[in-house]
């Protein structure tokens, strides 16, 4: 059933639509066992990149393969890669029932396999409604039942979670692990980093068709190191004690607090205490993952664009941030190569299958 890995690549594509070139020299690697999120504002050229893969696009250039080969080349291509694209379209005046069960004859499946799927993404309750009836969220249920029908080892969707209710992402999320965890693996689509956080290993994220970054999701949240605040009784004496003991990410701030960067709270409270210094509190910072994704995606807009009024240059932005490893300047490979070992924490389950877990909104 399972021809070779699962294992999708993508090397130096390109779409050109006219005057329009939606994707760029786009390359990356997805990994059997891992799910990856394609990230990007409207336009960026997911779509057309997925569509490449899938088939339904002839890339002006480049490659975009599954298993190693083509779309075209799977022999039976719903047995190894299932789809969810937006704006799918359902005959309106078939149920959701008798459209699965055609599409389960056209590629061969038992009809069983049909009620199991409706059960899985909880539509059964639906399942002799007419598609045209139906919500955005139940199309997206029903063109995943379709996607699974063929049991397939590669899952790749597009904006999944557009018209989802908070119960349905929450089941899709779980769903997505679990069906990687199996060793398979997820190509997932989205215009917004917090929706898919939860979900992903790895993430390409693209604007303007080109890459900006690439690589585990780890990484990236790595790279936005935090700062302390430390709320001290003499700011200046504490910020000289701090650059006498070797730290040099040190700076007042203007409410009388000073901001540590590279340095533990423990480590602060030590060289305070040895200074003599009170300390009223110290509060430690993150970075926000989301306003990195709009600093690496903004170069789409061009400087003063509207999109994201409040967004500055990168580097400019709270002076404590750096570009994280993998991030790829315009025009430029990516300076931190994919990294194609499972990562940390990865755990395989054989033999649990999706059908096994609770269905969707546990509407069985
Ligand atoms: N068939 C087409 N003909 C002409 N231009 C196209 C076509 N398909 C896509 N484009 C253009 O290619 C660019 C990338 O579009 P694409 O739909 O791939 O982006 P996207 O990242 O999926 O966006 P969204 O998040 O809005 O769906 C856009 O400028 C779009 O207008």
């Amino acid at each position: 059933m399972h021809d070779g890995s699962g294992r999708i690549a993508v090397q130096n594509l390109t779409k050109q639509f006219g005057a329009v070139t939606a994707v760029q020299n786009l390359s990356f690697t997805v990994e059997p066992g891992s799910v990856t999120g394609f990230l990007g504002p409207n336009g960026a050229g997911k779509t057309t990149t997925l569509r490449m893969l899938l088939g339904l696009v002839t890339p002006t250039a480049g490659a975009a393969t599954i298993n190693g080969r083509p779309h075209h080349q799977l022999g039976n291509p719903a047995r190894v890669v299932g789809a969810v694209l937006e704006n799918e379209g359902f005959h309106p005046k078939r149920t959701a029932r008798n459209h699965l069960r055609v599409y389960a004859a056209a590629i061969g499946v038992p009809d069983q396999r049909v009620d199991e799927m409706l059960g899985l993404v909880g539509l059964s309750p639906a399942a002799d409604r007419k598609a045209g009836g139906f919500s955005l969220g139940m199309r997206q249920r029903l063109a995943l039942a379709t996607a699974l029908l063929g049991d397939p080892q590669v899952l790749v969707l597009d904006e999944p979670s557009n018209g989802l209710d908070p119960e349905g992402i929450a089941w899709l999320r779980s769903f997505l692990r679990s069906f990687a965890q199996q060793g398979r693996t997820v190509l997932v689509s989205s215009h917004l980093l917090s929706e898919v956080e939860q979900t992903i290993d790895q993430v390409v994220i693209v604007s303007a068709g080109m890459t900006r970054y690439y690589g585990p999701l780890d990484q990236l949240r790595a790279s936005q190191r935090s700062r302390v605040l430390v709320q001290p009784a003499d700011a200046n004496g504490l910020v000289t004690a701090l650059q006498e003991a070797g730290l040099n990410q040190v700076e007042p701030t203007q409410d009388g607090r000073v901001a540590v960067s590279g340095a533990t709270v423990q480590q602060i409270g030590d060289i305070a205490a040895k200074a003599g210094i009170a300390v009223y509190g110290m509060q430690e910072e993150k970075a926000d993952l989301e306003q990195l994704f709009f600093q690496l995606t903004s170069p789409q807009y061009g400087a003063g664009a509207t999109a994201y009024p409040q967004q500055q240059p990168y580097q400019q932005q709270q002076g404590w941030n750096a570009p994280p490893p993998g991030y790829q300047q315009p025009g430029q490979p990516p300076q931190q190569p994919y990294q194609q070992t499972p990562p940390p924490g990865f755990q395989q389950q054989p033999g649990q299958q999706p059908g096994q877990q609770q269905g969707w909104g546990g509407q069985q």
